[in-house]
């Protein structure tokens, strides 16, 4: 396992201040950047353009989570938008290995997301070839949605399969992930921890990052 990191998604902040917004989390080890195309997912958010003008103003890595159709065509322009971190959902790829090797070979970590009822299992020979595995804990779309228990033994079933092969490919969940829900999937082995509605909700969002890797450290420790 990998040590403890917090991604915050900025889906739920102030769209018309990013920057500011960015600025807000100094102590978030990546910005979480959450892109919507309304067919993929039933929502739209922003494009490579935004995320170039976003990755310019920070020096805090992106962290791009792709929630848009045709990833083998369209992931990447995100690395070239200068994301650090570029993850395609496997249900919108045709070639998941050709891609992940494409978005490694563009300098970025090269990462893939599982929606909900996506199992793991399939997968399990591929993990060599991912810097990341994205295991969503809600449907992906929104924002603000309840954490999804029934995720859980996925969680802990891609962690001993990282164990067995004796990789160092991170374990990130993403959706309603919380001070109430972030114990649990520090204890299932996750590692990376994406929070949006907790951060951006909190009168001190910096703190809560805080907080959520306070909590996340010592459940992973013990
Ligand atoms: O990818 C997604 C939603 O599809 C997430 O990144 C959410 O934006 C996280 O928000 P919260 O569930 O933490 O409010
Ligand atoms: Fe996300």
């Amino acid at each position: 396992m990998g040590h403890i990191q917090i991604t915050p998604s900025i889906l739920n902040a102030d769209f018309a201040r990013l920057g500011e917004e960015v600025a807000r989390i100094p102590s978030a080890d990546w910005i979480h950047v959450d892109v919507m195309d309304n067919h993929f997912v039933p929502n739209l958010t922003f494009g490579p353009t935004m995320v170039e003008s976003l990755a310019r103003s920070t020096d805090t890595p992106l962290d791009a989570h792709l929630m848009i159709a045709d990833a083998d065509r369209n992931a990447p322009a995100y690395v070239e938008a200068g994301c650090g971190s570029v993850t395609f959902h496997v249900e919108a790829a045709r070639a998941p290995v050709r891609l992940a090797r494409e978005i490694r070979a563009a300098g970025a970590r090269a990462s893939m997301a599982l929606k909900p009822a996506t199992p793991i299992e399939p997968y399990e020979d591929l993990l060599p070839e991912l810097d990341m595995l994205l295991i969503m804990t809600v449907e992906p779309g929104f924002g603000g949605q309840r954490f999804l228990d029934l995720c859980l033994p996925k969680i802990r079933r891609a962690r001993s399969m990282m164990d067995k092969h004796g990789i160092e490919t991170w374990l990130q969940v993403d959706g309603g992930v919380s001070l109430e829900t972030i114990e649990r999937c520090a204890e299932a082995g996750a590692d990376v921890f994406v929070a949006g509605s907790a951060v951006f909700s909190a009168d001190d969002p910096d703190a809560m990052v805080a907080a959520l890797r306070e909590k996340a450290t010592d459940a992973a420790d013990d």
